[in-house]
């Protein structure tokens, strides 16, 4: 890929080490980017990085729980993101809900492309449309629709 890309990483605890695996199965390739990421999960994939030896430009944002979410969800707005890598754990409650729906919104909003298992994240880091100079992703439309009568 030639396109120098700003990759947000978040992952909740129960999903840390399997986004630690991802990125650095994918180490060499997310090292020609820009990565930002929630606090702790930044510093996990920072040390993993230099246990390899391998040099990646990381910026850690404050702790999910403390607003980094939300700090994230701030950039989306700002166009400052490319793509985003999310873990979320489904099969335990959080008590930040509020930002991590508000990160999710705003990537919708946006047209932020965000992977939320690795499956969907394989497929969008290796996308070929990312160097695709004529490729214009669609904006999304919201043009109100008028159920029909269900009652006659
Ligand atoms: O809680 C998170 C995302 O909602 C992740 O935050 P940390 O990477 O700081 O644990």
């Amino acid at each position: 890929m030639k396109k120098r890309l700003t990759i947000a990483l978040v992952a909740h605890d129960n999903r840390k080490a399997d986004l630690v695996e991802w990125a650095v199965h994918n180490a060499e390739l997310l090292s020609h980017h820009h990565l930002v990421c929630t606090g702790t999960t930044g510093s996990l994939v920072k040390k993993a990085f230099e246990e390899k030896g391998i040099n990646a430009d990381i910026t850690c944002m404050n702790s999910g729980p403390l607003g980094g979410d939300a700090e994230i969800a701030a950039m989306v707005v700002r166009k400052e993101i490319d793509l985003a890598i999310f873990l979320i754990d489904d099969l335990n409650p959080q008590p930040h809900e509020a930002d991590i729906q508000m990160l999710l919104r705003q990537c919708r909003v946006h047209n932020v492309p965000i992977a939320c298992n690795r499956y969907s994240a394989d497929l969008m880091i290796t996308s070929t449309l990312w160097d695709n100079e004529s490729y214009v992703p669609t904006e999304p439309k919201y043009v109100h629709f008028k159920r029909p009568d269900t009652n006659s």
